[in-house]
């Protein structure tokens, strides 16, 4: 671990090695990645983004009605914006990696195990056939889950705070994720989805 900043009392810092890194193949072009205590001191992190990121109620049209999204949301297309400084540490970690200069920022808060995201492909932010998606987990731990887009069985992962989901190949093609609702309470869970202009923009 390399110390990379000292904030509010707190130690935050990423594995720069990937060292925990775990990788799924999902099929012959896709596959997602965990990388348990990627990031330490996640539950610092964790009390800042609650507090300063700008949260949004979004409502979306479905069909014909307006439908309140089950869960709240803050977006920084462009990461000078982003509402900690350590962010743009976690951002330059991700884009060495995974040679992918990520320079947005997209975050979910789920206040309770109520909250969720329904199966989707990420769309606008993935508009290549291949595209990389890091989602960073702070809080809560909660269910993540990636199926074939046609049906079929899902994959589960739990990821724990600081936990990374790496989604990459032709997962948002071929494949649909979700963060479920579940019976068994949770406390407040935030991801940090990671996207970049040049993905969001098509070959
Ligand atoms: O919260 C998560 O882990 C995933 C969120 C997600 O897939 C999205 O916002 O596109
Ligand atoms: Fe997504």
């Amino acid at each position: 671990m390399t110390q990379l900043g000292l904030f509010a009392g707190g130690h935050l810092a990423v594995d720069r090695s990937f060292a925990t890194a775990h990788r799924v193949r999902l099929d012959d072009t896709s596959w997602i990645e965990h990388v348990p205590g990627w990031l330490s001191g996640s539950d610092d992190l964790f009390a800042a983004l609650l507090a300063d990121a700008g949260w949004e109620q979004r409502d979306r049209w479905m069909i014909n009605r307006v439908v309140r999204e089950p869960r709240l949301t803050a977006e920084y297309t462009d990461l000078v914006d982003a509402p900690h400084p350590f962010l743009h540490t976690v951002t330059s970690a991700l884009s060495d990696h995974y040679g992918v200069p990520y320079d947005g920022l997209w975050m979910n808060y789920y206040r309770d195990h109520r909250d969720s995201t329904g199966w989707h492909g990420d769309w606008p932010t993935c508009k290549r056939d291949i595209c990389t998606v890091p989602v960073l987990s702070l809080g809560a731990a909660r269910r993540f889950l990636i199926r074939p887009r046609d049906g079929g069985r899902s994959i589960g992962f739990t990821p724990a705070s600081g936990d990374l989901i790496v989604m990459g190949g032709r997962c948002q093609r071929d494949w649909r994720h979700s963060v479920p609702k579940q019976a068994t309470p949770a406390g407040p869970r935030i991801s940090v989805n990671f996207s970049s202009r040049l993905q969001a923009t098509p070959l």
